[in-house]
């Protein structure tokens, strides 16, 4: 059981959807023992700096720089450029952008990271937001089909432009790791355990599926972040993980 817990702390990114580096170093302190992984998110990189990648890093744990960026090919390869210079160990885009974006972003980090010296991040492509339900994909983004569908075509253009894989929702996991391979990351946000509440997320499973569906990682906030207790959330949520691994 001990080696599954470990292998399910590697999966495990805590969201840290907070206002400041101070409240997200106690949160990586308290949580590293569970969590493998920490994302730092628009809210506090634009409250705290580039500089909170590097002190979280210090905590000895990964970093997920969830910046979504999506603009033009030259803007976005430049962005990268800039972002795999601080040292994350995962990058991410909008797949939206498309290929040409994508692969400006991917080249770009790579150059960067070849460069310096250091592995180059995972550059992952968020495909459908997991707040998206069918009404809003239809109604409000003029999208036509089914979400899983656009999914799994924004997941093969990922792969097909060079990128390591995506975030999408876990279920859709299992339609994109048929589409894309064992190699291919998926990064799944929406985790809800039974006793947590949904809030904004649609496309929600809880972490035990999320695992059976071969999701890569894991990424939970609130549940976490939110609670009462967060180390004694992310102990309950790991045990879950390993249960299926
Ligand atoms: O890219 C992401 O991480 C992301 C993509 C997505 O489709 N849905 C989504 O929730 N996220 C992020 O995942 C985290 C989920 O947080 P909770 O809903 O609090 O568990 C947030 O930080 C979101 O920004």
């Amino acid at each position: 059981m001990e080696n599954k817990i470990q292998a399910a702390r590697e999966k495990l990114i805590v969201a840290l959807d907070v206002a400041s580096a101070a409240e997200a170093l106690v949160l990586t302190r308290q949580l590293a023992p569970y969590a493998g992984v920490f994302k730092v998110g628009m809210q506090l990189f634009y409250s705290a700096g580039p500089e909170v990648v590097r002190q979280i890093k210090e905590q000895g744990v990964k970093v997920f720089l969830d910046l979504k960026l999506h603009d033009i090919p030259n803007t976005v390869g430049q962005a990268a450029k800039v972002l795999a210079g601080l040292g994350a160990d995962i990058i991410n885009v909008h797949a939206a952008g498309g290929t040409a974006m994508m692969q400006a972003g991917a080249q770009a980090v790579k150059e960067r990271a070849a460069a310096l010296g250091i592995p180059a991040p995972l550059m992952i492509a968020v495909t459908v937001l997991t707040s998206v339900d069918q009404r809003i994909f239809h109604q409000e983004m003029g999208l036509a089909g089914e979400i899983e569908d656009r999914v799994k075509t924004w997941a093969i253009l990922t792969k097909e432009a060079g990128l390591d894989g995506v975030v999408a929702s876990p279920r859709e996991t299992s339609i994109i790791r048929q589409a894309c391979g064992k190699e291919f990351a998926i990064i799944t946000p929406g985790i809800r355990p039974a006793w947590s509440v949904s809030g904004d997320q649609k496309r929600i499973m809880t972490p035990a599926e999320a695992i059976g569906q071969g999701a890569s990682y894991l990424v939970v906030g609130r549940p976490i972040t939110g609670s009462d207790n967060p180390p004694a959330a992310a102990q309950k949520i790991l045990q879950e993980m390993a249960e299926v691994l």
